[in-house]
C-alpha cells in the first residue's frame, strides 16, 4: 500500500481520533515515521508486564520484537487492539492462538532479515574455520599465538546445507562465491532453484552428515526439528566438521554437540542461537559457548542496522494496512478468506485445507524429495463450480500442503499470497470444475484432488510417517511400482467436512485430530488386533470407520494399495484389502505404530494430525 494510506478516524467531535500505536522495544525508526503522518504513535521501552497490561487497552496497534511477551491475558486486555506486528520472524513471543480467537491479527516479517541471518552464518563459517574468537581472546589476553591457531580454507570444502529455504539458499550463493561445493537436504526444496544456486540436493540427510566439512541449519524450529541433530547424526559426520546453526536452539542438541566436541569426534561449532536465551550460568548452552572450539553469538542474525529497517518497514507498511482495512502480506494468523466469500466458501475452506494436510501427512515422503514433482489437480464439483472465487480454496489447500512441514511463524499463506508460496515451493496445482452431480447423495458440492507423481520420484519415495509392512511379501514385492495418481475426495455436510474417498477406498470420516490409518488384508481380527495395541499403550479410540476397497470404476493408474507410502502395494494380488480409519484421543508413537506394521495382514499405518 502507499504509505500515504489514510486510516485517521474522525472522532464525534470532529476532530481526527487517529488510531494509537504502542512500541514497547527499541524498532528502527525508518518504520516508525510512516506511522507518524496517520497514527499516534507511543515509544514507550522498559515497561514492566504489570505497566504494559495497565495501558495496552488504549491501543489499536502493538509493535514488539521477540522480548514483549504478548500473552493470552496481555492480548484480552487489549480491548481495541486489531494487530499484533512482530518486526522479525519468530512469533514465538506471542499467544497465536489467543490472538486468533481475540480476532487481533498478527503479522510479521518474513523476509526482512534473511540477508542478515545468512551473512551471519557466512562470518560464523570463517570464524570457526579460522579460530578468529579464539585467537581474538588469545590477543587480547596479552598473547602471540601463531602456531597454536592455524586454521583451514573452505574453499573447495562441502557445505552441507540442512534445509535450503530462503536462508539457506542465501548462503547457498555466498558460499558459492567462496568456492565451497554445495549439498542441501530439504524435502520440499525447489529444485530449479538449487540448480541455479549450483545446490546438489542429495536424498538422505545421512549422505549429507557424511559430506559436509561444515554443516549449516537452516530449518524452522518445528514438533519435527527439535533434536533434528543428536548423538546419532553428529557420529555419521567426519571428525574434522564443523556444525553452523543460526536458525534456532534446540534443533541440534546441545548436550550431544558439547560431547562430540568434548570427545573430538566434531571439529568447531559457531552458534548464535540457544535452547534458553539467554543461557542460564552452567546450563549446557553455556559450556557450550565457553568451549574453546566453538564461535558463539548472542542471537545477532538479524541484528544489523539494514534488517532492522527492512523489518521495521515492512511491518509498519502492515500496521498501516489492516488499520485502513486492507489484507496484510504477511499475516501469521489472518484469516485466509474475505469477508464476502466467507459464509459460503468457509465450510470448503477448512475442507481444502484438511485435504491438503492429509496428503502431505498420508501421501507425501517427507524424507525424500517427491513432493517437488506432484502435480495437484483439484476439481471442485457440483455446486462449488459456480463459485465466484476459488482463491480462498486454493490457498486454504496450499496452506493444509504446507503446515505439517513449516513453523507457523513461516507459514504465511493467504489469498494474497498463495499463488506466490505455491511456485516458489515448487508446488504445481491445477484448479478445474465439474458441474456433474456429485457423488455423495443430498450433498451439492465436493473436491476431487488428483495427485500426480512424476515416475522418476517414485522408486525412493517413503514416507516418515506411513510405514509399509516387510512382513507381507506380496505388498514389499511391490514396491518398485510406481504410483501414478493418488486420489482424495471430501464434502461437508452441516458445516462439517468430511473424506468421502482416499487411495482406492470409499469412505466417510470427518478428519479431525490425531488419525490411525491402517491397509490390511479384509481378514477377521484385525480390528481387536489394533485395538489391543492402542489399549496397551493407553490410546483410546474415539472413532472408527472400515472402508472396504473400491473396486472397478475410475481407478486410473493407481498400482499400490491407498498408496499411503508412495509404493507399490498388492497389485495382482487376489486377496481384499480394507482401510481402517481411527480417531485417537492422542498421539500414537513410533514404537506402537512399527509394532502394527509388523503384524500379519498389516499393510501400511500412518499418523495424521489434522
Ligand atoms: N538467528 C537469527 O536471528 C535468525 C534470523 C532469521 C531466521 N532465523 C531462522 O532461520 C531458519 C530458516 O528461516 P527461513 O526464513 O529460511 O525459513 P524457510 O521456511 O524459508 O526455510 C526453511 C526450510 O527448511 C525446510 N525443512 C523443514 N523441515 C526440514 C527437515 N526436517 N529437513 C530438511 N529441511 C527441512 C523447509 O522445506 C524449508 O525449505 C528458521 O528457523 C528461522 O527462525 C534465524
Ligand atoms: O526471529 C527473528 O526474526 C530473528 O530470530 C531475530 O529476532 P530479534 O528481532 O529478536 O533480533
Amino acid at each position: 500500500m502507499s504509505h500515504q494510506q489514510t486510516v485517521a478516524v474522525n472522532g464525534h467531535n470532529g476532530h481526527s481520533a487517529r488510531p494509537k500505536v504502542l512500541i514497547p522495544e527499541k524498532v528502527s525508526p525508518d518504520g516508525l515515521a510512516l506511522l507518524n503522518e496517520s497514527l499516534e504513535v507511543h515509544e514507550r521501552q522498559g515497561l514492566s508486564a504489570d505497566e504494559l497490561h495497565e495501558i495496552i487497552g488504549g491501543y489499536d496497534a502493538l509493535i514488539v520484537r521477540s522480548e514483549t511477551k504478548c500473552t493470552a491475558s496481555l492480548l484480552a486486555a487489549g480491548k481495541k487492539l486489531r494487530v499484533v506486528a512482530r518486526a522479525g520472524v519468530g512469533v514465538d513471543n506471542v499467544d497465536l492462538d489467543a490472538a486468533t480467537k481475540l480476532g487481533i491479527i498478527v503479522v510479521n516479517s518474513p523476509q526482512g532479515n534473511i540477508n542478515a541471518a545468512a551473512e551471519h552464518t557466512i562470518a560464523l563459517l570463517m570464524a570457526v574455520a579460522r579460530n578468529v574468537g579464539a585467537a581474538s581472546l588469545s590477543l587480547k589476553g596479552g598473547k602471540w599465538e601463531r602456531s597454536k591457531l592455524v586454521g583451514i580454507e573452505v574453499k573447495g570444502k562441502t557445505l552441507g546445507i540442512l534445509g535450503l529455504g530462503k536462508v539457506g539458499l542465501t548462503v547457498a550463493r555466498a558460499a558459492g562465491g567462496l568456492g565451497m561445493k554445495l549439498s542441501a537436504f530439504d524435502p520440499y526444496a525447489n529444485p530449479a532453484l538449487a540448480a541455479a544456486a549450483n545446490v546438489e540436493i542429495v536424498p538422505t540427510m545421512d549422505e549429507l552428515f557424511e559430506q559436509a566439512d561444515f554443516l549449516t541449519i537452516h530449518t524452522p524450529m518445528i514438533a519435527s526439528t527439535k533434536g533434528l541433530i543428536g548423538s546419532a547424526e553428529l557420529s555419521k559426520m567426519k571428525p574434522t566438521a564443523r556444525v553452523l546453526n543460526v536458525a534456532r536452539g534446540g534443533i541440534v542438541d546441545e548436550s550431544a554437540l558439547l560431547e562430540a566436541l568434548e570427545a573430538g569426534t566434531i571439529a568447531g561449532a559457531g552458534i548464535d542461537v540457544f535452547t534458553s536465551e539467554p543461557p542460564k550460568p552452567g546450563d549446557t548452552a553455556s559450556k557450550l559457548i565457553q568451549h574453546p572450539k566453538v564461535v558463539a553469538t548472542p542471537h545477532l542474525g538479524a541484528s544489523t542496522m539494514e534488517a532492522q529497517e527492512n523489518v521495521s518497514i515492512d511491518v509498519c507498511e502492515q500496521v498501516l494496512s489492516i488499520l485502513s482495512g486492507q489484507l496484510p502480506r504477511s499475516a501469521v494468523n489472518a484469516p485466509i478468506i474475505l469477508p464476502e466469500e466467507y459464509r459460503t466458501l468457509r465450510p470448503f475452506v477448512t475442507l481444502l485445507e484438511k485435504m491438503g494436510s492429509l496428503y502431505t501427512q498420508h501421501f507425501s515422503p517427507s524424507n525424500t524429495a517427491s513432493q517437488l514433482r506432484t502435480t495437484f489437480d483439484l476439481t471442485y464439483e457440483g455446486s462449488l463450480a459456480s463459485a465466484n472465487t476459488t482463491k480462498p480454496l486454493f490457498a486454504a489447500f496450499v496452506k493444509g500442503l504446507l503446515s505439517p512441514i513449516s513453523s507457523p511463524d513461516s507459514l504465511n499463506i493467504n489469498i494474497v499470497n498463495a499463488e506466490l508460496v505455491a511456485k516458489e515451493r515448487g508446488l504445481l496445482v491445477n484448479e478445474s470444475r465439474s458441474r456433474d452431480r456429485v457423488e455423495q447423495e443430498g450433498y451439492s458440492a465436493s473436491v476431487t484432488l488428483r495427485a500426480r507423481l512424476d515416475p522418476r520420484s517414485s522408486s525412493a519415495s517413503r514416507t516418515r510417517r506411513t510405514e509399509i509392512s516387510t512382513a507381507n511379501p506380496a505388498s514389499a514385492g511391490e514396491r518398485r511400482k510406481k504410483i501414478e495418481e493418488q486420489v482424495i475426495t471430501g464434502f461437508v455436510s452441516h458445516n462439517t467436512p468430511y473424506i468421502s474417498r482416499l487411495g482406492r477406498f470409499t469412505t466417510s470420516f470427518v478428519p479431525e485430530g490425531t488419525m490411525l490409518i491402517c491397509r490390511n488384508y479384509d481378514e477377521p481380527g484385525k480390528i481387536g488386533v489394533v485395538g489391543a495395541k492402542l489399549g496397551k499403550a493407553g490410546v483410546n479410540i474415539r472413532s472408527m470407520t472400515v472402508a472396504p476397497i473400491e473396486t472397478g470404476g475410475e481407478e486410473v493408474g493407481v498400482t499400490a494399495g491407498d498408496g499411503g507410502a508412495g509404493e507399490g502395494g498388492a497389485e495382482g494380488a487376489k486377496q481384499r484389502e480394507a482401510l481402517m480409519i481411527l480417531g485417537l484421543d492422542r498421539a500414537v508413537d513410533d514404537v506402537v505404530r512399527k509394532s502394527l506394521i509388523g503384524e500379519e495382514g498389516m499393510l501400511e499405518v500412518s499418523v495424521v494430525v489434522l
